[in-house]
């Protein structure tokens, strides 16, 4: 497969000034769009690679990855993909994919939030199909420890380094109660004070309060910095997941080094996305390029 930055160059030269607009007005209205649009790239990424399957939406005879567990009352930010794809089909009809449009979007949400910038590689086509079974196989829920962690990302192509730096995308964007109960509750490698006051929000009997949301990143939910990591050596992870990554593992010494350095995790994150962004592509005559990017043409 090839990927390559000026794919579309010459196709819709005016690609990415199509795009950023659009994005930069939905975020102006709601911060947290930015985060649910980096996760989506995720949440693509890990289920048969970056080829828009996660935004198929469900209908009577299509079951697609929006109702799986990871994504099911989470996975948000659709109408915002459903409008770029628009105004960038209005500008080059039927010739930039769905799968694309959600990278570039990843990549300029964390621009806009105040994150690094790069070079975001293209090419991708959209799939005809998606996974629910492995939507909910492979990608790693809020309960995992830290070697599944590792091995969910390293099935992916994926080091343990692009894990540590690539969950640094907590630095934005909220959590369901339902999703950081039990850690608030059961762990103990948890800051008392910090626990209190996410419980204060987050009743302990599930069923009531699932839905009430938290920041990933106490300190700055809207900005793309590397506060995620200071809080994990203060023990203010939000998910088990989050504080997995410094417990007393291997990847306590590169948690303390973002904490302490945000170059380099801007580096380190970059060079994440771009690997994940990699993930088994639909290139050359695979797949289609959407219409619309929640049905298949
Ligand atoms: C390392 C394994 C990971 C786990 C276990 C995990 C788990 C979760 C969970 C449980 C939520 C909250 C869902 C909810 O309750 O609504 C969440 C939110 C989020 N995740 Fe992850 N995640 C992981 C990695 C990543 C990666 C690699 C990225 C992007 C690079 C990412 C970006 C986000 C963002 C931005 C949000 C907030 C979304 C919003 O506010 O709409 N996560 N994640
Ligand atoms: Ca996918
Ligand atoms: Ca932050």
């Amino acid at each position: 497969h090839h990927l390559s930055e000026n794919f579309y160059s010459s196709s819709c030269p005016s690609l990415f000034a199509t795009v950023k607009p659009v994005l930069k007005s939905a975020l102006s209205k709601e911060k947290r769009l930015g985060a649910s649009l980096l996760r989506l790239f995720f949440h693509d990424c890990f289920v048969n690679g970056c080829d828009g399957s996660i935004l198929l939406s469900d209908t009577a005879n299509f079951t697609g990855e929006q109702h799986a567990v990871p994504n099911n009352g989470s996975a948000r930010g659709f109408e915002v993909i459903d409008k770029i794809k628009d105004a960038v089909e209005k500008a080059c009809p039927g010739v930039v994919s769905c799968a694309d449009i959600l990278a570039i979007s990843a990549r300029d949400s964390v621009v806009i939030l105040g994150g690094p910038n790069w070079n975001v590689k293209l090419g991708r086509r959209d799939a005809r199909t998606a996974s629910k079974s492995k939507a909910n196989k492979d990608i790693p829920p809020p309960t995992s420890s830290l070697s599944q962690l590792i091995s969910k990302f390293a099935a992916k192509g994926l080091s343990t380094k692009d894990m540590v730096a690539l969950s640094g995308g907590h630095t934005i964007g909220q959590a369901r109660c339902t999703s950081f109960r039990a850690h608030i509750y059961n762990d103990t490698n948890i800051d008392a004070s910090f626990a209190k006051k996410r419980r204060s929000n987050c009743p302990r009997q599930s069923g009531t309060g699932d839905v009430n949301l938290a920041p990933e990143d106490l300190q700055t939910p809207t900005t793309f910095d590397n506060n995620y990591y200071r809080n994990l050596v203060k023990s203010k992870g939000l998910l088990h997941s989050d504080q997995e990554l410094f417990n007393g593992g291997s990847t306590d010494s590169l948690v303390r080094a973002y904490s302490r350095s945000p170059g380099t995790f801007s580096a380190d994150f970059v060079a994440g996305m771009i690997k994940m962004g990699d993930i088994s592509p639909l290139t050359g005559s695979k797949g289609e390029i959407r219409k619309k990017c929640s049905k298949i043409n």
